[in-house]
């Protein structure tokens, strides 16, 4: 008989959640929150019970009972450093998530999710790839000012998925590769992938900005900031209201795109600045492997915009190939990773 896993991917505009059996995808759902759905709430944490409900209602539309689930599987918060793979979910991580992460950020929820959706079962629950998975090199995490340490906070999942499929292609190895890869989602990270370890990122603070964050901004200017807002103020300005919300009033890159099919010239300003950031953060990264990258991979749900894509190519592909992996593989990334434990082909980690 087949087993069957539930994957619960929450991102900042949306949650994504599938049905598999074994490696067969019985059922997909992109559940989309709008800006002013999420403007009502103060922390992300506080939209738990509102993405919780989303899931039960679909499962419970489609005729799935928790029960048939051999384990649930989410996309693993910014809970603590860790190793990539998987991690089965505890008390204590749920407590980490909830309380203490190392950044508010939607993922942190499917964790929390996962874990109260499986108990009452007895289902095993675990993350897999999280977004805090760290293999930066000690070079890398040299930040320029002695009190703080460049921390690794990346779409480890989707890159890690896309990268091994890009390998692939090519006929090679993940671990034989250079790869850089840029995530354009509601957040962006772009990291370099050396032969099979993302040594080097630029975080979602420390470059682009995206849909809702304002990613790296003069310094200055930001502590001059920091004395006119609060801390919750500040935070929100730039993670949540930060990048295309704080020049066009939304998160939507369609919308936007709308905007400059009709002629709106300072909509198409604000949009390219986003691809010109996201090539300059995908040059930075150059350096790392002193220029030898085998590809360029564009990936995320902003990937299947042609405009972004080919705005960026112009600017990189004198590097290397680009090849462009538009949307994600994270649920499909997800369900494998936990079949795999569930087969004992893979080791689950405990969470301390
Ligand atoms: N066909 C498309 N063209 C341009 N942008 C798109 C398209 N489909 C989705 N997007 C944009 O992708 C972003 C969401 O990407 P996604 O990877 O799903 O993000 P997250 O996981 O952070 O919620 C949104 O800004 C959305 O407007
Ligand atoms: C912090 C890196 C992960 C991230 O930004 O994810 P979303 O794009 O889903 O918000």
């Amino acid at each position: 008989m087949g087993k069957y896993i539930l994957a619960i991917n929450p991102g900042s505009t949306s949650t994504k959640v599938a049905v598999y059996k074994d490696k067969k995808n019985l059922l997909e759902k992109n559940i989309e929150h709008s800006s002013k759905e999420l403007s009502k709430f103060e922390k992300i944490t506080d939209q738990y019970e509102m993405r919780y409900k989303e899931i039960e209602k679909m499962l419970c539309e489609n005729n799935f009972q928790l029960d048939i689930f051999s384990a649930i599987v989410a996309r693993g918060g910014p809970v603590s450093v860790l190793e990539p793979g998987a991690y089965r979910i505890n008390e204590a991580m749920v407590e980490k998530l909830m309380n203490n992460p190392l950044v508010d950020h939607a993922s942190n929820l499917g964790g929390v999710i996962a874990f109260k959706l499986a108990e009452p079962q007895n289902i095993p629950a675990f993350i897999y790839d999280a977004v805090s998975t760290d293999q930066m090199t000690d070079i890398a995490r040299i930040s320029g000012m002695k009190d703080i340490s460049r921390k690794s906070l990346v779409h480890a999942l989707n890159m890690r998925a896309v990268g091994m499929k890009c390998a692939e292609n090519m006929d090679k190895n993940y671990d034989d590769v250079n790869l850089i890869i840029a995530h354009l989602g509601g957040g962006i990270t772009i990291a370099v992938h050396e032969k099979g370890r993302m040594t080097d990122l630029v975080s979602d603070d420390e470059g682009p900005f995206s849909p809702e964050r304002a990613g790296r901004i003069p310094g200055k200017d930001l502590v001059a900031m920091c004395y006119l807002y609060d801390k919750d103020e500040m935070e929100k300005k730039l993670r949540g209201k930060g990048g295309l919300i704080s020049y066009l009033g939304t998160i939507s890159t369609l919308e936007v795109e709308k905007r400059i099919k009709n002629g709106d010239e300072y909509a198409k300003l604000i949009y390219e600045a986003m691809a010109y950031q996201v090539s300059k953060g995908i040059c930075e990264l150059t350096a790392v492997v002193k220029g030898k990258v085998d590809r360029i991979i564009i990936t995320g749900g902003i990937a299947y915009s042609d405009l972004i894509t080919s705005w960026i190519k112009e600017r990189v592909e004198w590097v290397a190939p680009v090849e462009i992996f538009p949307g994600e593989k994270e649920l499909e990334a997800l369900a494998y990773g936990a079949l795999r434990v569930i087969k004992g082909e893979e080791r689950a980690r405990e969470f301390k």
